[in-house]
């Protein structure tokens, strides 16, 4: 008599469930050109294949993903004053329509090139109407832009604003402005608020990053809590890394310190994804056993590779399988 699969306790388990992971795609329809340095190619056209490469691999999967983490800079910033920022944003949710998975946005940088945070909100970049719970909103402010979702029993996922508190996105009369320009004008003496400071342990106090408001922390704080009572494993994504080991000092988050703190004094949390840098990242924060992976950016990726993964879960470990230069890697709950 044979043994079945299913009674072989050698045969590979199926994972729980999969889901899709990319950054930064920066689409634009403009020749290519280079990141302020002129250290690295950026290929703005090009970028919207290479999204269209990763929906066609999660549609035509014979196991679809649960979802897709979209970690932030959908579109770039050059499209605003070209007065192309829609048409740019319907040529890539159109990619999106075209694919059966149902997509996490996050926030980065260029959506608030582009739009204004109260023009994000209720979009189709908004997909805080998937939240099982997010900060409670604070009347006449614009929402903090986070939430928690839980696409399998045991495992929830929490997207964070990392522009809250920011120059980005706010309005310039609000207290929220005032006290993004307080904090950025404690660092960065330099007239160009996108230069960073000098000092490497403050170079990340420029324009184009922000930080976590004590409210955002609070609210991960409790759903955290929630979460370590009920022996849960939690994946927290955002467009800015916090650990200064996953990126370049200049990537960070302003208030990174906060948000490992939070982090590190719950158990249940095991993953930390952002974007962002465009490089890829990663390092196991020894004290918590939290893994630490900063996403390779579409846009400098050359236009015959491919930039995104597909990540399957499993009882006791994550498995990141990368296309292109997107690295896999086997991320255990440790
Ligand atoms: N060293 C710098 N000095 C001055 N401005 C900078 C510097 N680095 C970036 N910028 C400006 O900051 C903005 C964001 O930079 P960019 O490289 O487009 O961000 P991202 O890495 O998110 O794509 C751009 O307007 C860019 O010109």
């Amino acid at each position: 008599m044979g043994t079945s699969s299913a009674m072989d306790p050698c045969a590979p388990q199926p994972p729980l469930f999969t889901f899709g992971l990319i950054a930064d795609v920066q689409y634009a329809d403009i020749d290519d050109g280079f990141n302020f340095t002129r250290t690295r190619r950026r290929y703005y056209r090009s970028s919207l294949q290479l999204l269209k490469n990763a929906l066609r691999s999660w549609s035509e999967s014979a196991v679809k993903p649960a979802f897709i983490l979209q970690l932030g800079d959908l579109i770039d910033g050059f499209n605003k004053p070209r007065g192309a920022s829609q048409r740019a944003l319907d040529a890539v949710l159109r990619e999106f329509a075209s694919c059966p998975v149902r997509v996490h946005h996050v926030w980065g940088n260029h959506e608030f090139y582009n739009f204004s945070r109260s023009e994000l909100v209720g979009s189709p970049l908004d997909s805080s109407p998937y939240a099982d719970s997010r900060p409670s909103e604070v009347p006449g402010q614009d929402p903090i832009y986070a939430y928690q979702f839980s696409p399998f029993p045991g495992f929830t996922f929490v997207v964070l604003d990392g522009y809250d508190v920011s120059l980005l996105g706010r309005q310039e009369s609000s207290e929220q402005y005032n006290n993004a320009m307080n904090l950025i004008k404690l660092y960065n003496n330099n007239e160009d608020l996108n230069c960073p400071p000098e000092l490497e342990c403050h170079s990340r106090f420029t324009m184009f990053n922000g930080g976590y408001s004590r409210e955002q922390l609070d609210w991960l704080e409790s759903v955290l809590s929630a979460a370590d009572e009920k022996q849960e494993r939690v994946t927290i994504v955002s467009h800015l890394p916090v650990h200064p080991y996953s990126t370049d000092s200049v990537c960070l988050a302003w208030n990174y310190e906060d948000l490992l703190a939070v982090i590190r004094s719950h158990s249940c949390v095991v993953c930390y994804m952002a974007g962002h840098a465009h490089d890829a990242g990663y390092c196991l924060d020894q004290d918590t056993g939290v893994h630490h992976l900063t996403v390779d950016g579409v846009i400098e990726t050359v236009p015959d590779s491919d930039a995104y993964g597909t990540v399957s879960v499993y009882a006791d470990r994550m498995v990141l399988v990368g296309k292109g230069r997107m690295a896999d890697r086997v991320l255990l709950f440790l």
